[in-house]
């Protein structure tokens, strides 16, 4: 018999009535044991699937680069899939679980194929899985749920891919919403923007470090990474603060703020400064010398030191920090030609990214922000000066934090308009812009731009 570790306070799973033999099947027992721990600290914990596992790898350094890659990679597809694979059983039955993780590699058609049989073997369970495999197409995740529905005999449907509260909280059109499943089904690639240097070079110099990326149609700046990790520390461009990875959804955001070179800017929400220092260089692109300023605040101070050190990579002058300290207005009043307001949300259009959120969050993540995000933008409104912009953003793709939240704001101060976008991937013209994560393979954001007359 050989017994699982687990760290909830649940029964620990077994392996019975099978004789342990082979090579591969104590690999999988093995990988399982592990795999098995870390989901269901996720689950039980409610913490991010990205911190367990970084807590994990720093306390277990016994895993080379592809085991890491066999646990990093099955967990975040079971995450991807637990809409489904949860309706196989409860997963702290061994069987459940083998069946979760064979199953959640074939849908993913993971290159360990040996393994992801040993699961199924381990697991009891009788399921063709072949027929992930046999197609060399990449199969949309509507062939899957209707594959995985034919060998499995259980009733599967796309929309079990989101939770039920998501429906109620982020509408979407039918057909809109299909594609936002087979999107929120996949990962986005690592994007970047290039710093100080065209793109076209930063792409060549990439590649002597054996890292290839593609440009993007969308931003002069923005590139494509793939999808594999990559050891940033250890490339020359970033050490030189050539290159800055940031979403190509939150890249829009400083796009539609289009900071002119003179202009100062308060970033109210900033972080660890992604979108202060893609407003610094979008400023430094029209004018190598401009004398444009960025202020950047948040409430905690961590990301602010962050922040100082990454401008300092990009040798960027004219960013300062300070944090709010109360509800008080850090920075000057009405002395800003440009607000930025990235609210803190519920960040659902991050779910590409972090799969677990789906299933590990709830409807409150929602509730308690429209308040806040108001009371943000209100206090931040006052250091707009006369004709300057306040540009509110969140990576959320919920109503109640996007138009619900412009709208309350607009309706409580006549005194600034609202100014009308073109969204850069669909060309659309709107006063609300929603990102979806499926137009251009990014996350989801939302951004609205208001003028103070
Ligand atoms: C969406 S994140 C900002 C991300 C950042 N702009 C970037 O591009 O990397 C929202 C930030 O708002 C900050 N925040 C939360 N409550 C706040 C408040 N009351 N006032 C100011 N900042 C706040 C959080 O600490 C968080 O860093």
């Amino acid at each position: 018999m050989t017994t699982f570790s687990t760290t909830s306070a649940k029964m620990p799973l077994t392996v019975t009535d099978m004789q342990v033999d082979s090579a591969m099947q104590r690999r999988a027992i093995s990988y399982a044991n592990t795999l098995f721990g870390l989901f269901d600290q996720v689950m039980v914990q409610k913490q991010p699937a990205d911190r367990i596992l970084a807590e994990y790898f720093r306390a277990h350094k016994q895993h080379g680069s592809k085991d890491r890659k066999v646990i990093r990679e099955t967990l975040f597809s079971v995450f991807r899939w637990w809409g489904w694979l949860k309706k196989f059983g409860d997963y702290q039955d061994s069987n459940t679980f083998f069946s979760a993780l064979s199953v959640a590699g074939a849908l993913e058609q993971h290159s360990w194929q040996p393994l992801t049989q040993a699961w199924l073997q381990l697991s009891h369970h009788s399921i063709d899985l072949s027929v992930f495999y046999q197609d060399e197409q990449v199969l949309s995740a509507a062939q899957k749920c209707q594959l995985l529905t034919h060998v499995s005999s259980i009733p599967l449907d796309l929309i079990d891919l989101v939770p039920d509260w998501f429906r109620e909280a982020c509408p979407v059109a039918e057909k809109q919403q299909t594609k936002l499943i087979e999107a929120l089904c996949t990962r986005p690639p690592i994007w970047a923007r290039a710093q100080n240097i065209d793109v076209k070079q930063l792409i060549k110099n990439l590649a002597t470090q054996e890292i290839h990326a593609i440009d993007s149609p969308h931003f002069i700046d923005a590139l494509n990474l793939g999808t594999k990790s990559i050891n940033l520390p250890s490339v020359d461009s970033y050490k030189r603060g050539q290159i800055e990875i940031q979403d190509l959804a939150s890249q829009v955001i400083g796009q539609i703020c289009q900071p002119k070179p003179h202009e100062q800017w308060w970033d109210a929400c900033s972080g660890a400064g992604g979108k202060t220092l893609q407003l610094r260089s979008l400023m430094l692109q029209q004018d190598s010398f401009s004398s444009g300023s960025i202020i950047a605040s948040d409430i905690r101070k961590k990301p602010l030191i962050e922040l100082v050190k990454r401008a300092k990579r990009a040798n960027f002058d004219n960013i300062t920090t300070m944090a709010w300290k109360d509800n008080t207005l850090p920075v000057k009043a009405a002395a800003f030609d440009g607000v930025l307001v990235d609210a803190p949300c519920s960040c659902t259009g991050t779910w590409r990214r972090n799969p677990d959120m789906r299933w590990i969050d709830d409807s409150r993540c929602i509730e308690d922000k429209p308040a806040l995000q108001l009371d943000i933008l209100s206090r931040s409104a006052a250091a707009v000066k006369t004709g300057g912009k306040l540009v509110y953003a969140t990576c959320s793709i919920s109503p109640q934090e996007n138009e619900a939240v412009v709208n309350a704001f607009a309706q409580q101060h006549p005194e600034f308009s609202q100014q009308r976008l073109t969204h850069p991937f669909t060309h659309e013209k709107v006063t609300m812009l929603t990102v979806w994560p499926q137009e251009a393979n990014s996350d989801g954001m939302f951004v609205a731009v208001f003028i103070k007359q």
